[in-house]
This record gives structure tokens, sequence and C-alpha cells, in this order.
């Protein structure tokens, strides 16, 4: 059976000791409990960039700018409903202290500590290459 392909966004936001931004899924949501990097849906006419940027605002009340973004890897998973693409950015630059705005716990990750944290499934090879670049 064909399933929708959804194309997603993300944010590793990486502060000056190198850790990186994790957000906890809320209840009721696909893989809630999972840590994720924030981020969201790419609108249909919207760019990868700009989703972003609009996203880490309504999530977590910080602002960037394109320039600060720097793509570093895809993810290509396959999920009961719907086959994800998800694009990783790396951001270091960014204005305001992040805030978790839907209510989301937030934590600060070292890359290799992300191999024992519950991330959702779709994420685990990206943290190898996390690791290698922060
Ligand atoms: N932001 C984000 N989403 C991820 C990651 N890994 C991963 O599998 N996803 C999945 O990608 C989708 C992200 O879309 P979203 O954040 O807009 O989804 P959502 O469930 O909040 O949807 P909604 O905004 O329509 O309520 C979710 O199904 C989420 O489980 C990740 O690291 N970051």
């Amino acid at each position: 059976m064909s399933k929708p392909t959804i194309l997603v966004s993300a944010a590793a936001l990486v502060d000056r000791d190198g850790r990186v931004l994790l957000a906890q899924r809320p209840a009721g949501k696909h893989l809630a409990g999972t840590w994720e990097f924030p981020g969201g849906k790419i609108d249909p006419g919207e760019s990868p960039e700009l989703a972003l940027i609009r996203e880490l605002d309504e999530e977590l009340g910080i602002s960037t700018h394109s320039s600060c973004l720097s793509p570093i890897a895809f993810a290509s998973h396959e999920y009961d409903e719907f086959h994800l693409i998800l694009l990783l950015f790396v951001c270091r630059k960014w204005t305001g202290r992040p805030e978790g705005r839907e209510g989301q716990a937030l934590r600060w990750a070292r890359p290799a500590a992300m191999f024992d944290i519950d991330m959702p499934p779709a994420d685990r090879p990206l943290i190898g290459l996390l690791d290698a670049l922060v």
C-alpha cells in the first residue's frame, strides 16, 4: 500500500560546549516521550530553511537566520503511517533562550550520549554523523 511521504526540517542546535538541544515529544503525539531534534513539517511552498526558522520560533521562542543553518545530513525512514524524510541542519547561532513553548521538556546532550537516549528510530543513523561533526 502506498503511504504519504512527509518532509521535515530539524535542527541540531549546538551550544558552546558542543551539546545539542533535544525536545521531548508530548503525550498523545506520534512517538510520544522520545527525544527529537526541534523542527517540524515543511508547509507547501515553504523552503526547508524558512520552515525550520518558523518552527524554532513557534516551539522554542528563538530566532535564527538561513545563513546560520548548515545542512549536514538527511534521514529516510519508513514508519507505519508514512515515509519520513528528515533534513537535519546544524545551527550554532541564534538569539533568545530556548524554552519549551508547547510544554515540551528540553535537554542538552552530547552526540555520543544520544546512543543511550530514547530518540525516534529515524534519528538513530544521524547520531554518529553528528558525533563526528560537533
Ligand atoms: N521534529 C522532529 N520530528 C521528527 C524527528 N524524528 C522523527 O521521526 N520525527 C517525526 O517527524 C514528524 C515531525 O512532524 P511534526 O513535528 O510537525 O509532527 P507533529 O506530530 O508534531 O505534528 P503536528 O504538528 O501536525 O501536530 C513526526 O511524526 C515525528 O515523529 C526529529 O528528530 N525531529
